[in-house]
C-alpha cells in the first residue's frame, strides 16, 4: 500500500512531512517495540481505568476510522496511574486495521503486527481547558493501545472495559498522534497481551469505506495504520 502511494506520489504517511514537518520529529509514533530492549521500571505501577460511568455519545465513520466519542465535561471516565501524573479524561476510542490477515496494528512487537489496534484517547483536563489545547502539549494526551488478534472465537456485548485482556502489563513511551497533525503530545501505554476477537468482528471493519455517503465510488477503508517510526534514542519502559 505505502509503496504504491510513493510511486504514485500519493499523500500517504511517507508524504506527511511535507505539510507536517513534525513527522520527522524526535518522538513520533507508532514504533516497533523490542521487549528485550525495554527497561523494566519497578516504579511503574498499574494504570487504573475508571470507565464505569462512561457515557458514549455517538459512533461514526470519520473517513479514516470508526470512532466512538464520549462525554468529557467531567472526570466520569478517566485513566490514571501507571506513567501518568494525574487523571486523563476519555475523549474517544477508534481502531486501526488492515485489509486482511495479521497486518493492521500501528505498533509492532519485534517486527510482528496484529490484525488491528484499539486506541483509547484521553486528555489531561487537570492542566488544560480543552482537548484541542491538550492535543498539542507534550503531556497533553494519553493513548491506551490494545492489540486485537484475529481468531475464530466470538464475543458478545460491548463495553470498553470488556475489551481489555486479563493481564494489563504494558510498555510505555513518549510519542505522538499517528495521523496529521502528528502532535508529539502522547504518553503511550501499550498493553502487552492482545485481545482475541473473531474474524467476523474484524471483517466488520473491512466493510467500512473511506468515502462519504454522498460519494459514488466506495473506497474500502483498510490499512489505516501508520508504519513504525524511528525511536531516536527514546527509552521504552516496561511495567512489571
Ligand atoms: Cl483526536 C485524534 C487525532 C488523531 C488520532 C490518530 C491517532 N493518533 N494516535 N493514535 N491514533 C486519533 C485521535
Ligand atoms: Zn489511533
Amino acid at each position: 500500500m505505502q509503496m504504491v502511494e510513493e510511486m504514485q506520489g500519493g499523500d500517504g504517511p511517507s508524504a506527511w512531512n511535507k505539510n507536517y514537518p513534525v513527522a520527522d520529529g524526535d518522538r513520533q509514533s507508532p514504533i516497533d517495540i523490542l521487549p528485550h530492549q525495554a527497561r523494566h521500571d519497578p516504579n511503574l505501577g498499574p494504570f487504573v481505568l475508571n470507565y464505569d460511568r462512561c457515557t458514549s455519545i455517538n459512533i461514526a465513520n470519520n473517513g479514516h476510522s470508526v470512532v466512538v466519542e464520549f462525554e468529557d465535561s467531567d472526570d466520569r471516565s478517566v485513566i490514571q496511574g501507571g506513567p501518568l501524573d494525574n487523571p486523563y479524561r476519555l475523549k474517544q476510542f477508534h481502531f486501526h486495521w488492515g485489509g486482511k490477515g495479521c497486518h493492521g496494528s500501528e505498533h509492532t512487537v519485534e517486527g510482528n503486527s496484529y490484525a488491528s489496534e484499539l486506541h483509547l484517547v484521553h486528555w489531561n483536563a487537570v492542566k488544560f481547558k480543552t482537548f484541542g489545547e491538550a492535543a498539542s502539549a507534550p503531556d497533553g494526551l494519553a493513548v491506551l493501545g490494545i492489540f486485537l488478534e484475529g481468531s475464530v472465537t466470538d464475543f458478545k456485548g460491548f463495553n470498553p472495559k470488556c475489551l481489555l485482556p486479563s493481564s494489563l502489563h504494558y510498555w510505555t513511551y513518549l510519542g505522538s498522534l499517528t495521523t496529521p497533525p502528528l502532535h508529539e503530545s502522547v504518553t503511550w501505554i501499550v498493553v502487552k497481551e492482545p485481545m482475541i476477537v473473531s474474524e467476523k468482528q474484524l471483517g466488520k471493519f473491512r466493510t467500512l469505506v473511506f468515502t462519504g455517503e454522498e460519494e459514488d465510488e466506495r473506497t474500502r477503508m483498510e490499512n489505516n495504520f501508520r508504519p513504525p517510526q524511528l525511536l531516536k534514542g527514546r527509552t521504552v519502559r516496561s511495567s512489571n
